[in-house]
């Protein structure tokens, strides 16, 4: 994932995998490393580890939709899979907003529940996916399923989705008529047309960038049921380099 910003004066590349299998191994599913370049010259500034930027990143822009897109009021969060992603958009989450109850749902109880220890009491562990989410004013799905797991049936009428994983074009983690049914936001037009299952299958029209809501040229509907489709963008990646790069320098 290639990037070069002149706004921020940086150059870089990050090269990323993901192997699902990983994670019964125990070793991280995402595999990313980044290279930084000086953008005077192309000379390697620096390269580093891709993992805990990817989380953190994906999450900051999670954060970010979230912040325009959903009640500014939201007490109830469901997290649907457990890994990660996860975790690091508790964390971003929990930055905007004080969440009374906290609902997590992984294909495995076990993770959920491990999880939901993590968080502390206002966490609980849920047997299905309807029971987390019912109740929910922000939804945020980050599972490595192929097929949807969100359904909107069960989705409270307003709540605003995070929709993270399914990051292949015949990929799916949203019920079509959610999507269809939901103002669509997405971080790249053209990568939601290219990369997402959820985007391309369901045939649902995307809004507008979150960028376009953050430079006030599209509306943001916090009040109508919304959804952040994210596939990840080199942009976040670099300016998130460039921030390490800068804290190495001053400390
Ligand atoms: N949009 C973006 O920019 C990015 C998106 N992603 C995507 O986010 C998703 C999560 O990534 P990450 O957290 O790093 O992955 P992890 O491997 O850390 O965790 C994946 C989690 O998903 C759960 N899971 C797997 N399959 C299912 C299923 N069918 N139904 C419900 N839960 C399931 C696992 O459950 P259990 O523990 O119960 O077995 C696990 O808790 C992936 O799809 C990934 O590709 C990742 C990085 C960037
Ligand atoms: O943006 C990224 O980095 C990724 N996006 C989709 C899934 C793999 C990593």
């Amino acid at each position: 994932m290639p990037c070069f910003s002149a706004h921020e004066h940086v150059l870089a590349t990050k090269l990323v995998a993901f192997y699902p299998t990983n994670y019964d191994k125990g070793i991280p599913t995402h595999m990313a490393t980044l290279m930084v370049f000086d953008p005077e010259n192309g000379s390697l500034k620096a390269i580093m580890d891709g993992e805990v930027i990817t989380n953190l990143r994906t999450a900051a822009a999670s954060a970010v939709a979230t912040k325009y897109l959903a009640n500014p009021k939201s007490q109830v969060l469901a997290i649907i899979g457990a890994g990660h992603q996860a975790r690091s958009h508790h964390q971003a989450l929990s930055t905007l907003f004080n969440f009374t109850e906290v609902n997590i749902y992984s294909r495995t109880l076990e993770s959920a529940e491990k999880l939901s220890q993590e968080i502390g009491s206002t966490a609980k562990a849920c047997s299905s996916v309807e029971e987390a989410v019912k109740r929910a004013d922000i939804i945020v799905t980050v599972t490595f399923s192929k097929v949807p797991v969100l359904f909107a049936k069960w989705v409270k009428p307003g709540a605003h989705v995070n929709a993270v994983g399914a990051c292949r074009p015949d990929w799916q983690e949203i019920d079509p008529d959610l999507m269809r049914g939901s103002v669509l936001y997405v971080d790249s037009r053209e990568g939601a047309m290219k990369e997402s299952g959820d985007v391309i299958l369901s045939k649902a029209e995307v809004y507008a960038e979150v960028g376009e809501v953050v430079n006030g040229t599209k509306q943001a509907f916090c009040e109508k049921t919304t959804v952040f489709k994210s596939l990840g963008m080199a942009v976040e990646d670099a300016v998130s380099a460039n921030l390490v790069l800068d804290k190495l320098r001053t400390t």
